[in-house]
């Protein structure tokens, strides 16, 4: 279903769509963004929710998969619809990524679904999640990730898949803690690590699974700009802003010319890739491991 809400000077198009496994994508209005003025309209199964400023051409993505943002397997097919609806359409320009929930941006992978799954399921899982990043990172849009909190692992991941990361200062965390869950981070997350902080730093970064708190990320540029977390999505809109001030097929074309090496790597190294996971994964130690790290955030509390 789509409609088109004028508002406010501002033309808003809304629709909800269903995607697979029942998430849905629907384009409306950001309670706390400065291009909010169409209307607001909700439903709690909703676990992406995308407002666009017709005018600007800017799309606002909020991950919303409560309680953490965890990357279950709804919400990657659920990135991945949205990132590919505004690439298809004309007249978006950039994308800000961002969550709901200010406080964690991104929990990374849902850890659940690689506990106890069989082969095939991780391996599904995982060519998920490869997909969901095949569209971010290659995407042409201009992609900001407004980073509200808490972003390790596979919150990292999407962070570091877009053009320009802002962070909310305070007690937040960002990094690639892959090793802690004995788990390791394939080729193609590990190079982006050290595209952003260069080689050496990624190296340490990867091997000992490290949290960094968002000063200390700024200054290895793991993020490119902090800022006090009410801040986040105005300041995200302003940067990106800024990035539209350059004629966009030139910028595209740039960035694809500096990543179309990865993107080409993983696509051909793809179920080479899901095997090594599959086997990574549901390998018994590493299970174990798995189990221990669920243990471990649950007595958290
Ligand atoms: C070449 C070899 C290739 C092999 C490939 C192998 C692996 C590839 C790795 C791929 C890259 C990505 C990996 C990942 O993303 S693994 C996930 C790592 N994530 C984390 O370590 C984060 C864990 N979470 C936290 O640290 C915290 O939850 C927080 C994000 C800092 C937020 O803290 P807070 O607001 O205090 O929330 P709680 O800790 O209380 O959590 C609320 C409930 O949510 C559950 N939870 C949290 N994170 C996850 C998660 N990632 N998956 C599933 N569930 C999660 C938590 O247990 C709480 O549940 P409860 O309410 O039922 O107790």
């Amino acid at each position: 279903m789509a409609t088109f809400i004028a508002s406010g000077g501002r033309v808003w198009r809304k629709f909800v769509k269903t995607f697979p496994l029942g998430s849905n994508l629907s384009l409306k209005r950001s309670p706390t963004s400065a291009l909010a003025n169409g209307r607001l309209s909700s439903t709690s199964s909703e676990n992406v929710l995308v407002s666009k400023d017709e005018k600007s051409g800017i799309a606002t993505v909020r991950m919303n998969n409560p309680p953490v943002n965890s990357l279950n397997t709804a919400l990657l097919l659920s990135l991945r619809s949205c990132f590919e609806e505004l690439e298809k359409d004309k007249s978006c320009r950039a994308l800000i990524l961002t969550s709901n929930k200010p406080k964690v941006f991104c929990a990374g992978l849902d850890i659940l679904e690689l506990y106890q799954k069989s082969p095939d399921y991780v391996g599904q899982f995982w060519e998920k999640v490869q997909d969901m990043w095949l569209s971010l990172y290659g995407s042409r849009l201009v992609t900001m990730a407004a980073i509200n909190g808490h972003s390790p692992a596979g919150g990292c991941l999407l962070s570091l898949a877009c053009d320009y990361r802002i962070m909310a200062e305070g007690n937040f965390v960002i990094g690639l803690n892959e090793t802690q869950l004995d788990l390791v981070a394939p080729f193609w997350l590990r190079q982006m690590m050290v595209d952003a902080i260069g080689y050496r730093q990624a190296e340490m970064a990867l091997m000992v699974g490290a949290l960094y708190p968002s000063n200390k990320a700024l200054q290895l540029g793991l993020v490119d700009k902090l800022v006090p977390i009410e801040d986040v999505q105005t300041v995200a809109e302003e940067e990106v802003k800024n990035w539209l001030k350059i004629p966009d097929q030139a910028r595209a074309i740039t960035k694809m010319a500096s990543r179309k090496p990865l993107l080409d790597e993983l696509r051909k190294r793809k179920q080479e890739d899901i095997q090594t996971f599959r086997d990574e994964t549901t390998r018994e130690s590493v299970q174990l491991s798995i189990q221990q790290y669920l243990d471990k955030l649950k007595a958290k509390k």
